[in-house]
C-alpha cells in the first residue's frame, strides 16, 4: 500500500503545457479515478507518476519520500496499459514471469544452462514460477498458462497483462484506459474483476478512464481533469449531485444533465419567458444556468393522483428512446424551443405495458433538485436557491 501526493505537477511539450499545475493526494488504500476528455492530459500524468516521463515542475512523493529522481524500477509502480504489451512470442507463464526475472535475475543468469553457473538459480526460478502460479489463480487464468498471447480472448489478454503487473507485489498499481479494447459486455466483467482485485489487495490504485460510467462505478474518489487543469476532485456522488462547475456536471452523468438559461428577476428566475419562484441572493438581471439532472424530473399526467410539483414547465416531445426499464424522453420548452430538455421516466413493474408520452407534456420540476451556475460555468453554492422561502 502507498499514499501518492503530487504537488503542482506542469508538463508541456513543445510549447503546448498539458498539465498546467496539478496537485492531488492519493490516499493509501484507495481507488482514485482520472477522467476527462481525449488530450486533457490524463496519461501523461500517469506517465509521469510511473517515471516513464519527466515532470518540468512539482514534486511526486510515494509514503512521503521525494521519487522525482527515482527510476521507474525503482518506484515500485505497476502500471498497465489498454494495449496490453504483451510479447507475443511468450507463453502466458514467461510474460507473467518476465518483471521478476528482469528483476531478480542478473542478465547472463537469464541464459539458457545458467543454472549450472549462478548460485540460488533454480529456488529463485522456483519462487517465481510459485509466485506467477499464484497471481493466475487470483485472475483465473491459471488454465492458460502455457498459452501464447494470440490464442487468448481480449479479456483473458487484459488479465495477464494486469497479472504482469501483479506479481511484483507493486505499493502503487497505475492503470491507464485498460478497458478500452474490449466490448461492452466483457467491461463490465473486467470492471467488476478490477474492483475486486483492488478489494482484496488492498493496493493503491489510479486508474485513468475517459468512461464517466467507470470512474463512477468502480472508484472511492473521482478527479477530473480538463486542459491540463484538476476541475474536481471527489467521492463519485459528490461529482454528480454537488458538481462545482457546469464542465463537471455536463461530464458527469448519462443522460447528459440538462442546462436552462435563466435571468434573475424580482420573483425569481426568468426562464424563456416564465418565472420560476426561486429566491436567489443573485443581483437582478444576470444571467445565469441552472441545471436539473434527467431523472430528477418529473413527467406530470394530466388527471394523476397526488399533490401537484410547485413549478411545471410545458414542453413538447421529441424522440423517446425506450432503454426497457426506462424511457429517455426527449423534449424541448414549448414556448423556447432552443432550450432542450432530457427526461428519465422509470416505466414501473411491467417493462412490457406500452407508456405513452403524450406530444406536449407537463414536467415537474423538484426544488432540491436545482443546481444554479454563473454566466462563467461556476457552481453558485446553495442555499441559493430555495422555493419556500418565495412561498412562505
Ligand atoms: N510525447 C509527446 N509529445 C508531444 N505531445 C504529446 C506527447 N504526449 C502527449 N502529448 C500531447 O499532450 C496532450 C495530452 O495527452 P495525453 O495522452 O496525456 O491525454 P489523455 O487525456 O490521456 O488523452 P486520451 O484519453 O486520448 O489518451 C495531447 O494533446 C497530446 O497530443
Amino acid at each position: 500500500m502507498a499514499r501518492l501526493t503530487l504537488t503542482d505537477i506542469t508538463k508541456s511539450f513543445g510549447d503546448t503545457q498539458v498539465l498546467k499545475g496539478i496537485s492531488l493526494d492519493v490516499h493509501d488504500g484507495e481507488f482514485l479515478s482520472l477522467v476527462g476528455a481525449s488530450g486533457c492530459g490524463k496519461s501523461t500524468l500517469l506517465r509521469i507518476i510511473s517515471g516513464l516521463e519527466t515532470a518540468d515542475t512539482g514534486r511526486i512523493e510515494i509514503d512521503g519520500v521525494g521519487v522525482d529522481e527515482a527510476a521507474p524500477k525503482a518506484r515500485n509502480v505497476a502500471l498497465v496499459f489498454q494495449d496490453y504489451a504483451l510479447y507475443p512470442h511468450m507463453s502466458v507463464a514467461q510474460n507473467m514471469a518476465m518483471p521478476l526475472v528482469m528483476g531478480r535475475l542478473p542478465m547472463y543468469a537469464r541464459l539458457p544452462g545458467a543454472r549450472f553457473l549462478t548460485p540460488n538459480h533454480t529456488s529463485t526460478r522456483r519462487e517465481i514460477t510459485s509466485k506467477v502460479e499464484q497471481v493466475a489463480e487470483q485472475l483465473r487464468i491459471a488454465h492458460l498458462l502455457a498459452r501464447r498471447p494470440a490464442a487468448l480472448s481480449g479479456g483473458q489478454r487484459q488479465r495477464v497483462a494486469l497479472g504482469r503487473a501483479l506479481v511484483r507485489d507493486p505499493s502503487l498499481f497505475l492503470m491507464d484506459e485498460p478497458l478500452s479494447n474490449l466490448d461492452a459486455k466483457l467491461r463490465v466483467e473486467v470492471r467488476r474483476e478490477i474492483v475486486e482485485l483492488h478489494r482484496k489487495s488492498g493496493l493503491t490504485f489510479v486508474y485513468v478512464t475517459h468512461d464517466q460510467v467507470e470512474a463512477m462505478t468502480m472508484s472511492d474518489r473521482v478527479a477530473m481533469l480538463q486542459e491540463g487543469r484538476l476541475l474536481q476532485v471527489g467521492a463519485p456522488s459528490t461529482l454528480y449531485g454537488d458538481p462545482a462547475s457546469v464542465d463537471v456536471a455536463r461530464f458527469i452523468g448519462s443522460p447528459e444533465v440538462n442546462l436552462m438559461p435563466v435571468r434573475t428577476v424580482a420573483g425569481g428566475l426568468d426562464l424563456a419567458g416564465q418565472v420560476l419562484p426561486l429566491a436567489t441572493r443573485q443581483p437582478e438581471g444576470a444571467t445565469l444556468f441552472l441545471g436539473v439532472r434527467p431523472e430528477a424530473l418529473r413527467l406530470v399526467e394530466a388527471g394523476a393522483a397526488g399533490a401537484e410539483p410547485a413549478t411545471t414547465l410545458t414542453v413538447t416531445r421529441h424522440s423517446v428512446e425506450d432503454l426497457g426499464g426506462e424511457l429517455v424522453v426527449h423534449a424541448a420548452l414549448l414556448h423556447a424551443p432552443d432550450i432542450a430538455l432530457r427526461l428519465r421516466v422509470q416505466k414501473g413493474s411491467d417493462a412490457r405495458a406500452p407508456l405513452m408520452v403524450p406530444s406536449t407534456f407537463r414536467v415537474g420540476v423538484p426544488e432540491g433538485a436545482l443546481m444554479l451556475f454563473g454566466a462563467d460555468g461556476q457552481r453558485i453554492s446553495d442555499p441559493v436557491l430555495s422555493l419556500s422561502e418565495v412561498m412562505a
